[in-house]
């Protein structure tokens, strides 16, 4: 489904990634770890295409559809969204209005996160942890290969996070890839492979 070659990446200069190698099959989970700065999150940029390697190249199935959950988002607490709003965004396409079959799936993803009940509320209204069920409401009604989830459980309570893995073991079963950023062992176990970085 992914495969990455020789990747290395530098801000302005300064190499943050180097030589990093990884395949990624298709029905799979990938947690990649490692200390605070290592890597991480430009690695996922890299894997989702929102950033090109310095050196090396990262390949993708063709026709692939990707969905990333970034880590930052603060940007979007100054919008006026409400929470259904938001989720909704992950249905969007630039060819169609949305259907019965979005509606549907905006709405059995916010009860299945427990977030039905906040439709109305804005964001920035909302807890850490109601906040990030609802960005991973919003990342997991797409319909992706390939999901990648930067720290994607990071402000939730046990129970959030039961929910959110088993959305998470759902997608693999039907064919997705699923790659993470945990700095928690317990959820860097629930994968089939884990890169750590630091030792890369
Ligand atoms: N836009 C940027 N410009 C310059 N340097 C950056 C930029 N973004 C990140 N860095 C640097 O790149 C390195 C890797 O950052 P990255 O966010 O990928 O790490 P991370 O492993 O995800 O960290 P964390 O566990 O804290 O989330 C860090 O040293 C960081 O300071």
């Amino acid at each position: 489904m992914l495969i990455a070659d020789q990747v290395g990446f530098r801000y302005s200069g300064v190499t943050v990634l180097r030589g990093v190698n990884l395949r990624v099959e298709a029905a799979t989970t990938l947690a990649v770890t490692g200390a605070n700065g290592c890597g991480k999150s430009t690695l996922l940029h890299l894997l989702a295409g929102v950033e090109r390697p310095s050196e090396g190249s990262v390949r993708r199935a063709a026709g692939s559809r990707v969905a990333l959950l970034p880590q930052r988002t603060s940007g979007i607490d100054g919008l006026p969204l409400t929470v259904a709003e938001c989720v909704r965004i992950g249905r969007f396409t630039p060819r169609r209005l949305l259907g019965r079959t979005d509606r549907t799936r905006v709405a059995e993803m916010m009860e299945r996160l427990d977030i039905a009940h906040l439709a109305r509320r804005r964001l920035r209204e909302l807890s850490g942890g109601q906040r990030q069920r609802t960005l991973l409401a919003q990342t997991l009604v797409q319909d992706a290969d390939v999901y990648v989830l930067d720290e994607p459980t990071v402000a939730l309570d046990v129970t959030s996070r039961q929910q959110v893995h088993e959305v998470f073991a759902e997608r693999v079963r039907a064919g997705a890839a699923v790659i993470l950023a945990s700095h928690d062992a317990a959820e860097a176990a629930i994968a089939d492979q884990t890169l750590d970085l630091a030792a890369s």
